[in-house]
């Protein structure tokens, strides 16, 4: 079995309220590259670590963990839409080794996932179905959150079903580092959000673009610098993918979910996605990663970064 990791932060906001033409270059160079390197590997399978906005989870029932044995991408903002190819043995076999595991994970048969998947497919392998993928939703918006240690934990068990495999294995990790979008809260909403935090599944095209078009409005005032969300923390952010890099799982068990909001503002729990590829990288061993972009981009309310990593283990038989 061989295993490597690609981490990337995503942004609905890309082609809506874009950086300058040379740091969306930049980006760009980035993400083809990316997806270069993930040609070249030509994965077997695809394990993706991604978050929801309430397009595909709600609080009528929301998990902390969920795998999908079978999915769906919304296309919400410019992200594909469309059925992703899970494997369907693998992914109920990969469900009963985690719960085995005693991480109590919860299985769909008809996940949703909107772009916190879909973007990260496209930009790694060119598409939702072009590779068989197995979803794993990581509750990052809707408190109450499981700890940081917790997806520690999922992807370390994930991890180790994966190294049973005698496949190429791309693990994928995908979310923001520090960022406060205008996603609605629970706990202040009004009835009419409450109610579509609850239970908001397929809204009308005109209820999808007024939500769309609110968070372009944030992103042009954040970006004027009068916007009320948490500034984005550039050194909270460097020294979160350092504790990745060095594998400092003592560091990212003391990250309680407090200093992750005031730190890195109330998604920046989506580095839970980063944390569980990463620990199921490690499971198969000692790593190497490296940091190939960071930058905050306050036109996509986003510190944006990309890690690549591969096991210590595929080096060594490279070089040998
Ligand atoms: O309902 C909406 O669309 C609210 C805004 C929203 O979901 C924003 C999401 C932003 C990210 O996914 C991100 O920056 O990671
Ligand atoms: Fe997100």
């Amino acid at each position: 079995m061989t295993i490597i990791l690609e981490c990337l932060s995503h942004t609905p906001l890309q082609g809506y309220h874009d950086p300058v033409p040379e740091i969306l270059a930049e980006v760009e160079a980035l993400q083809a590259a990316m997806k270069k390197r993930v040609q070249a590997f030509d994965p077997e399978l695809v394990v993706v670590f991604a978050p929801d906005h309430y397009n595909g989870f709600f609080y009528d029932l929301m998990p902390q963990f969920c795998i999908g044995v079978e999915a769906t991408s919304i296309g919400d903002y410019k992200s594909l839409a469309g059925p992703l190819d899970v494997p369907r043995d693998i992914a109920l076999a990969m469900s009963e080794a985690v719960l085995a595991a005693d991480i109590d994970v919860a299985l769909s048969y008809r996940m949703q996932v909107d772009h916190g998947f879909a973007q990260a497919l496209e930009v790694l392998l060119g598409g939702l179905d072009n590779y068989p993928v197995i979803p794993v939703f990581i509750n990052s918006v809707a408190p109450p959150m499981a700890s940081c240690r917790r997806s520690r934990l999922l992807g370390d068990a994930i991890g180790r079903f994966l190294s049973g495999l005698n496949k190429r294995v791309l693990l994928v990790g995908s979310g923001g580092i520090s960022h406060e979008p205008p996603v609605p809260e629970i706990a202040n909403a009004c009835a009419e959000v409450a109610e579509r935090l609850i239970a908001g599944r397929n809204p009308t095209p005109q209820a999808r673009a007024a939500r769309q078009e609110r968070t372009i409005s944030a992103a042009r005032q954040f970006t004027s610098g009068d916007s009320s969300l948490r500034p984005l923390n550039p050194e909270w952010d460097r020294n979160f993918l350092d504790i990745l890099a060095r594998g400092d799982w003592m560091a990212i068990d003391d990250m309680s979910n407090d200093s992750i909001t005031e730190q890195g503002g109330k998604s920046a729990h989506e580095i839970r996605s980063w944390v569980a590829a990463f620990a199921a990288l490690n499971a198969h061993g000692p790593y190497k990663a490296s940091l190939d972009y960071y930058r905050p981009i306050p036109e996509w309310i986003a510190g944006f970064a990309t890690m690549q990593a591969q096991s210590l283990r595929l080096v060594e038989s490279v070089a040998a």
